[in-house]
């Protein structure tokens, strides 16, 4: 059969390494839908809803580097936005993909459904230029192989989400074949003269300097850097802090790990490392509100900050110097410094003691925290919802191997459902946990379903404190209070005739150690483990971070 448009996006998808996408069909993307699974190498996933649709190609972004999420015009598209804006806040290629209106309408005056109802329906395409890197909306076949290179490159080298747009009546027009895939994923490399000028920057940076240490940030993974970051660290020997949404990017079982610098709400000895530093080499680092403790926790002194394409010093810039190659040039220059870890050697705080309860007491998080910790293995990829379940998870240790994933800079509460499965998707050989809210678990229940279809054991432990907590601690009210569901019952509704979802509800320690053992034995479909807690039973950390943040967004404003 010819080659059409479909069939040109779907090769270009598989040749940047995607092998699922995911969809909600509807009918201005069927045409293209079929397209796009007659490729031998893709498989259609669908979702209940393009929110979660697009979450879970956030989530598979993740696992396999890109993603493609595939939906309708305007009541699919603008649903799929929220993901969208997670990929971008998050730095991840989402290719966002929307069937829209047959190429005559237009110009035919035509009121079309799906759209706002009048002759104008360009407003989707505006809106998607604002949270993507790249836009296009293809009007000609002949133009498909042009704009689908450009907004698939550019999503690449951006590490930002997309947006292409195909007319219904476009996806099966023919269209030639895609030439060679390196025209489209060649990164842009650094530019020698600036790198090696940045290299000579870093080196009078750190000349003189007694007590360097290393901030890596969540901008180090989604530049592939991991491997230079470490290479630079072993050679210079210093203390390696992290932020708290980088967790996982440096080993925690390295020895020069030193914490995760979340000011008053680090761990370790990270936050007085920081501040005893005289340089601070800071990676892929993001100071926001969040992981800034509402302004209380920036670096006290001028430092470097290599980002992913650019590297910034105190009176200095240089651009096009690609975060790699700045990393691991710098490793070959630096000479050993390992002053600050002798100083976290002396401040190394003593392993907390943990008594360990008895079956009957009541659960508290606490407990559920040491045990997550003893389910921790280099297989695991723990998935952790905004609420208390950040400040749970900060806390636990990552054994070498294991993966953290976390959405802090966008923290769409419900994230954690679709994003984990669309990353089990991406990555069937992980051990999934994700620790999520009551409240967050209502906004996106819908794709464990989805669990349940492609069996998946993922184990969801819900942290049911009746309500959405981390809002009490910044400021609470009543509308802070939410209705308290069956969560049990509701994940086995999903089997009807077939499924292997698995309810549990536990409230003592003894239960949950039981419904642990079940959820390790439970192979063929995901185990929701409902854990009981009382409303104020929250971490001190984030009564603290709640404090500090709710007091930033009370800022006067600066003129009447
Ligand atoms: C409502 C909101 N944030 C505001 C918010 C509202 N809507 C979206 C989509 N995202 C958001 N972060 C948040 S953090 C709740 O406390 C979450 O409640 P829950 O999941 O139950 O977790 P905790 O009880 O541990 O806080
Ligand atoms: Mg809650």
């Amino acid at each position: 059969s010819a080659f059409t448009v479909g069939d040109y996006l779907a090769e270009r998808l598989v040749q940047i390494g995607i092998r699922h996408h995911f969809v909600v069909p509807g009918d201005y993307n069927l045409i293209l839908l079929d397209k796009l699974s007659a490729h031998p190498q893709l498989t259609e996933v669908g979702c209940a809803n393009e929110l979660n649709c697009s979450m879970a190609a956030e989530g598979y972004a993740r696992a396999k580097g890109a993603s493609a999420c595939v939906v309708t015009f305007s009541v699919g598209a603008l649903s799929a936005f929220n993901g969208t804006g997670s990929a971008y806040a998050e730095n991840l290629p989402l290719i966002l993909i929307s069937g829209s209106p047959n190429t005559n309408d237009a110009g035919e005056f035509h009121i079309l459904h799906h759209t706002l109802g009048d002759h104008d329906y360009s407003y989707q395409f505006e809106m998607a230029k604002k949270i993507t890197c790249c836009a296009v909306s293809v009007k000609r076949a002949v133009d498909a192989p042009r704009l689908i290179d450009r907004a698939i490159r550019a999503a690449l080298i951006a590490r930002k989400p997309a947006y292409i747009e195909i007319p219904t009546n476009l996806s099966g027009a023919a269209c030639v074949r895609p030439g060679p895939i390196n025209a489209v994923t060649d990164p842009v490399p650094s530019d020698e003269g600036a790198l090696a000028a940045a290299i000579d920057q870093a080196a009078q940076y750190l000349d003189g300097k007694k007590k360097p240490i290393i901030l890596v940030g969540p901008k180090l993974r989604r530049a592939g850097a991991e491997k230079e970051l470490l290479k630079l660290a072993e050679k210079l020997g210093c203390s390696v802090a992290v932020q708290p949404a980088a967790k996982g990017f440096f080993p925690e079982d390295h020895p020069q790990f030193v914490g995760i610098f979340w000011g008053q709400v680090s761990t370790l000895a990270a936050d007085s490392i920081v501040h005893w530093a005289d340089a601070i080499i800071c990676a892929g680092t993001v100071f926001n509100d969040y992981s800034t403790v509402g302004w209380t926790a920036l670096p006290n002194i001028p430092h470097m900050v290599a980002e992913m394409d650019h590297v910034t010093f105190p009176g200095a810039h240089f651009s096009r110097v690609r975060l790699c190659d700045f990393l691991s040039r710098l490793a070959e220059v630096v000479t050993r410094n390992d002053s600050t870890m002798i100083e976290y050697a002396r401040l190394c705080p003593d392993p907390p003691t943990e008594r360990v309860p008895n079956a009957e007491e009541e659960l508290t998080r606490k407990e559920i925290s040491r045990r997550v910790q003893g389910l921790l293995t280099p297989e695991t990829s723990l998935f952790v919802e905004t609420g208390d379940s950040w400040f749970n998870g900060i806390q636990l240790r990552l054994p070498q191997g294991a993966d953290f994933e976390i959405e802090m800079q966008w923290g769409h509460i419900g994230w954690s459902i679709p994003a984990a499965f669309g990353y089990a998707m991406g990555k069937r050989d992980r051990k999934i946990i994700i620790m999520v809210g009551d409240g967050s678990f209502q906004v996106t229940v819908q794709e464990v379903s989805q669990m349940v279809r492609w069996n998946l054991p993922i184990i969801i432990l819900l942290m049911n404190n009746k309500g959405y907590t981390i809002e009490v601690e910044i400021h609470d009210g009543l509308y802070n209070r939410i209705k308290n569901w069956d969560y049990a019952k509701l994940v086995e509704a999903f089997n009807s005739t077939d499924g292997h979802a698995l309810g549990l509800q536990v409230a003592t320690v003894g239960e949950l150690a039981v419904a642990i053992e079940k959820a390790q034995t439970h192979a063929d479909g995901p185990t929701l483990i409902e854990c009981s807690l009382h409303q104020d039973d929250c971490s001190r950390e984030l009564i603290t971070w709640g404090h500090f943040v709710a007091a930033a967004n009370a800022r006067p404003p600066t003129h009447a």
